[in-house]
């Protein structure tokens, strides 16, 4: 194994009846690095993440973080194993306070801790991702925006090696974009490794230092985000997109 890698997905498939939503998927990532995952809509991509996750039950495959097999684990297992995720339908526990959503993930995530830390690791992370004067407000009650800062937040409690975003710029406008990037890569910097599954191009342009597209399943193309960008066969499966919305 490469030492550097830190996920090695190989062979990775889920079917759903007669569609298979993702067929043989492999791909590596190493670490402290940002990974785009893109392709078209209804390509996959979120599947994958689910697969990873323990969301859903592989087909066949396997998915290696540091050489263990994530793949046939439960999602708290996978969680208590450094992976940790958001969700394009943003779930946050609605009855509860951002601060209490934010420490559970503390309380139970990889390095369990007492609640006097976990309030104070809920505070700081709370602060971080721009939520700092709502920490009381009941989760249910912020902006969906403002949930998705708060999902980051109590993803970022359980102390992930690896973070899986899917999604999470969508519907930002331009300046919210801005600070979501920075704080995109200052998680990155501080040496999590970053997977995200993103539809907003120049966010990957600017983010990512390789990116894997996806198309009806299959991976079709993997390397830096220009290369890949300009790879005619991306760029088809792009435009098949657009031509079918147009219809
Ligand atoms: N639980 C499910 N049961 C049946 N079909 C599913 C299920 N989840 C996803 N699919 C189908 O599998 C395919 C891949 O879906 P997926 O959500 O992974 O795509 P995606 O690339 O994430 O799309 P988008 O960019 O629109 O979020 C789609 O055709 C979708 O309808």
């Amino acid at each position: 194994m490469n030492a550097t890698m830190l996920l090695e997905v190989d062979g990775l498939s889920k079917r759903f009846g007669g569609l298979q939503a993702v067929n043989q998927v492999g791909f590596g990532i190493e670490e402290g690095q940002i990974y785009g995952l893109i392709g078209p809509n209804g390509s996959g991509k979120t599947t994958v993440m689910n697969l990873l996750t323990g969301e859903l039950p592989a087909d066949s495959g396997t998915a290696r973080l540091a050489g263990d097999n994530l793949i046939g684990r439960k999602p708290h297992e996978i969680n208590r194993r450094r992976v940790a995720r958001t969700f394009q339908l943003v779930r946050v526990l609605g009855g509860m306070s951002v601060r209490e959503n934010v420490m559970l993930g503390r309380l139970y995530g990889a390095e369990p801790t007492g609640k006097g830390a976990a309030m104070q690791d809920a505070e700081q992370l709370i602060e971080e991702v721009g939520l700092g004067n709502l920490a009381e407000q009941p989760a249910g009650q912020l902006t969906y925006i403002d949930q998705k800062r708060l999902e980051l937040a109590r993803a970022l409690a359980t102390r992930p090696r690896l973070l899986l975003l899917d999604e999470w710029l969508a519907g930002l406008n331009p300046t919210e974009l801005q600070v979501g990037m920075q704080l995109i890569e200052s998680i990155r910097d501080r040496g999590v490794t970053v997977l995200m599954v993103e539809h907003v191009m120049h966010a990957i342009r600017r983010l990512c230092d390789r990116v894997v597209v996806m198309n009806a399943g299959n991976r079709i193309a993997e390397g830096l985000p220009e290369e890949v960008l300009a790879d005619p066969e991306v760029v088809r499966a792009y435009l098949g997109e657009e031509e079918a919305a147009d219809a």
